[in-house]
């Protein structure tokens, strides 16, 4: 008999919020990688010696291209894959410097509020959202 141990995996992740607060960035994931073609609150997995802050600024700048200039967290989501294990932190990002765009050739739309549920999220982020 042999026991699988799953990963834990540590990700965060950005509702980047626009100046008039009524919309908020998405990004659509490559289709070569897990979950490809689903769109997502950008972000990614922490280094081991990050703070979940500092990795997210690390990724917007890396996905994005933007600083983050104030963000607070926002909701602290656990989900499991049959592989893998995530915490999702997602923060939300209420002031950034920059001009967002998809620096990894991903398309990312800023999208009101109230039509997030119009676009197939990853499994965690549809928990997120309450579909
Ligand atoms: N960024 C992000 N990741 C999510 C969301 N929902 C969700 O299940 N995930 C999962 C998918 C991945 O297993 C993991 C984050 O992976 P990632 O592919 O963004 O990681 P990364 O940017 O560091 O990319 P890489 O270095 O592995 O290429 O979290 C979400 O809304 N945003
Ligand atoms: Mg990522």
């Amino acid at each position: 008999m042999s026991i699988k141990v799953k990963r834990r995996v540590h990700v965060a992740a950005a509702a980047i919020i626009s100046a008039d607060q009524q919309q908020v960035l998405i990004a659509r994931r490559p289709s070569n990688v897990d979950h490809g073609g689903l769109w997502e609150f950008p972000g990614g997995k922490l280094a081991p010696y990050e703070t979940g802050l500092e990795g997210l600024k690390r990724e917007l700048h890396e996905e994005l291209g933007v600083e983050i200039v104030c963000a607070q967290p926002l909701i602290r989501v656990h989900h499991e894959y049959p592989d893998k294990h995530i915490l999702l932190d997602v923060w939300q990002v209420h002031e950034f410097a920059g001009e967002p765009f998809g620096r990894e050739g991903q398309a990312v739309r800023w999208v009101p509020m109230s039509e997030l549920s119009n676009y197939p999220f990853q499994r965690l982020i549809c928990r997120f959202c309450a579909r």
